[in-house]
């Protein structure tokens, strides 16, 4: 799929409107109480800063000429207390907004989290793990500041400006259309390039996206460009979208200087515009010399608030380009989920059927096709067969992580896709492919499953799979950290432990997919004994393409063709001298 590859752009799914930004309210709702505090004063602290253009005029038109030198010192006093009063309102607001910012954020952020851990396998599948960490990460916290004081501050800037149009207009209605003048060639400028404006920062977030995915795509597989020397061609590739991430940017913050440019020019203009037609008409009766120092202060503070709405403008048009990826992941449909009215699969006894199953991870690529099976509770089975022949599908279909196109897939009778997923995965032991180790203790990681196994049930279950007697040999046993991934543990070692994982649960159905592939011939021999014994009373599904180590299973079928080629016991397989039979004469010659 297109969008599985880091320098392939995204393209959005849903896109933007007006709802996206009506499902960001909803987070900021959650804040009002803060909000309207931390607006209130900044609406008292606007408030007084604005009467310092009513006192100079004063001290210019009144105080000054009447020489009164005892009035001169209130006003300064007046003046200098606006300003204190003003700066204590907007250090505690801006203290509350900070935690308001962060409070938005840790609601997206928790929201996505929580939506990610549900989503289904093929989601992964589809998508590099840096398009989707770059949207947990970055493009939330880029959206705090105009989800939280940026709503405060356009409102604040509106009624600053309505405030301010009253105090002009209270002075002189004459000089205060000359400063509304500019208004109508900046909303030009706006309409303009809008459109642009918006593409530019939906670039910018994509070339940004293609840009992650490859460096974390570039960090997880180190280990392979080191042995192939690819670094400098990884580097050559790494500088290319770099490169490309810098060109959109510079092509976004284009038009984002055009906005605050138009409007300092648009002030520049309507000041002089004053000045000119205050020249023109100044007269005693007209326009006093206070009156035009009060309203060139007025055009400097009426475009303040425009420069800061088009500031505003500029960072929303830039977290909407990211709250349409947020949004896109949050909506992302969790196709793998309960059904309405879903039973809650009771305690099983593990038999396994498929009727008529047939599968594709891509509608019209079929990989397995009206399969039909009957596993008894208790029974072994082995899935052998080629490299992706669909062995381990099958067993991702039991568990359900894959929805199946037709047929069903029942266990003991009740349809997989009618029960409670967490009933359904909490009844089974899984040990994919991918041993995956998290960060933490040897002892938490075998815990992973089961977290109230006691210290005395995690070690039973290391011994069961002789994984004790290494994990003893480190300095700190069972409390020996590990990093993610199990970097310090041999590939072996990282089996063994996940292996110790699966079993700890005491599941009903096991599934173990190359589960010992990685484990030297002594330690897996071991094993199979305590393993056999796990085995007694529980269905069992094990993938492997050592058939030593599965010719003990109850049943084998061989996955081929779409299908189970063939089917039954070791030696009945051998009996029919069939593909089963070459495969193990095969395997038995090269040993
Ligand atoms: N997530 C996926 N999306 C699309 N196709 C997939 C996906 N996973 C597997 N396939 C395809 O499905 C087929 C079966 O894959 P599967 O992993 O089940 O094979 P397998 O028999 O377990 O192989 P192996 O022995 O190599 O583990 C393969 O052709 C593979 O390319």
């Amino acid at each position: 799929m297109a969008r599985n590859k880091f320098d392939i752009d995204e393209n959005l799914e849903s896109p933007f409107n007006i709802k996206h930004f009506k499902r960001a309210l909803v987070y900021i709702r959650k804040q009002q109480k803060p909000m309207i505090i931390a607006f209130l004063l900044s609406a008292i602290s606007a408030g007084v800063a604005l009467s310092a253009p009513l006192i100079i005029q004063h001290v210019v038109d009144v105080t000054i000429p009447s020489k009164d030198k005892s009035a001169l010192l209130f006003w300064s006093g007046m003046t200098l207390l606006t300003i204190i009063v003003s700066v204590i309102l907007a250090t505690i607001r801006s203290r509350i907004m900070t935690r308001v910012g962060q409070d938005i954020i840790f609601d997206i952020r928790t929201d996505l989290f929580k939506h990610l851990q549900k989503l289904p396998f093929q989601y992964y599948d589809d998508r590099p793990q840096g398009k989707i960490l770059i949207r947990v990460v970055n493009y939330v916290n880029s959206v705090s500041d105009v989800l939280s004081n940026g709503i405060i501050n356009f409102i604040l800037e509106i009624l600053n400006l309505i405030f301010i149009a009253i105090f002009m207009f209270a002075v002189d209605v004459k000089l205060s259309f000359v400063i509304l003048g500019g208004l109508p060639i900046f909303a030009g400028v706006i309409l303009l390039i809008k459109n642009k404006q918006r593409r530019a920062w939906q670039a910018v977030s994509n070339k940004s996206s293609n840009m992650n995915a490859y460096m974390q795509e570039s960090i997880s597989g180190i280990r392979v460009t080191q042995i192939f020397t690819r670094e400098k061609r990884n580097e050559g590739t790494f500088t290319r979208l770099s490169t490309n991430y810098r060109n959109v940017w510079m092509r976004a913050m284009y038009f984002n200087f055009l906005i605050p440019f138009s409007v300092d020019n648009l002030a520049t203009i309507v000041t002089t515009a004053i000045y000119f037609v205050g020249l023109i008409t100044l007269g005693p009766e007209e326009i006093t010399f206070g009156v035009i120092l009060a309203m060139s202060s007025y055009a400097a503070r009426f475009w303040q608030p425009i420069l800061n709405l088009s500031n505003l403008y500029n960072s929303f048009i830039n977290a909407v380009s990211y709250l349409e990826r947020i949004f896109e992941t949050l909506d992302e449909p969790v196709t793998v989920s309960d059904i309405p009215n879903a039973r809650t699969l009771p305690p099983i006894q593990g038999r396994v059927t498929f009727d008529n199953m047939t599968f594709a991870y891509d509608p019209g690529h079929n990989i397995l096709e009206n399969l039909s099976f009957d596993i008894k509770a208790g029974e072994s089975v082995a899935l052998v067969g080629p490299t992706g022949a669909g062995k381990t599908t099958v067993v991702n279909l039991i568990s359900r992580f894959y929805n199946v196109s037709d047929g069903r897939i029942l266990i003991d009778g009740h349809d997989v896709a009618e029960v409670k997923l967490e009933s359904l995965r909490s009844q089974m032991g899984i040990m994919l492919q991918d041993s995956f180790i998290f960060s933490g203790t040897i002892m938490d990681n075998i815990r992973y499953g089961k977290l109230d196994a006691t210290e005395e049930e995690v070690i039973a279950a290391a011994k069961t799979v002789c994984a004790d007697e290494f994990i003893r040999e480190f300095e700190n046993g069972y409390m020996t950290e590990v990093n993610e991934r199990g970097s310090k543990l041999s590939q072996g070692q990282r089996q063994l432990i996940s292996f110790a994982r699966t079993l700890l649960a005491n599941p009903r159905i096991l599934i173990l997919d190359e589960a010992t592939s990685s484990i030297d011939a002594r330690t897996e021999r071991l094993l199979q004994k305590g393993l056999n014994e796990l085995l007694k009373g529980r269905t069992s599904f094990i993938i492997a393409h050592r058939l030593s180590t599965v010719k003990n299973c109850d049943r084998i079928m061989y996955v081929a063709d779409k299908g189970i080629a063939e089917s039954g016991s070791h030696d009945e397989l051998i009996a029919m001298r069939g593909r089963y039979y070459r495969l193990y004469t095969a395997q038995k010659m090269e040993a």
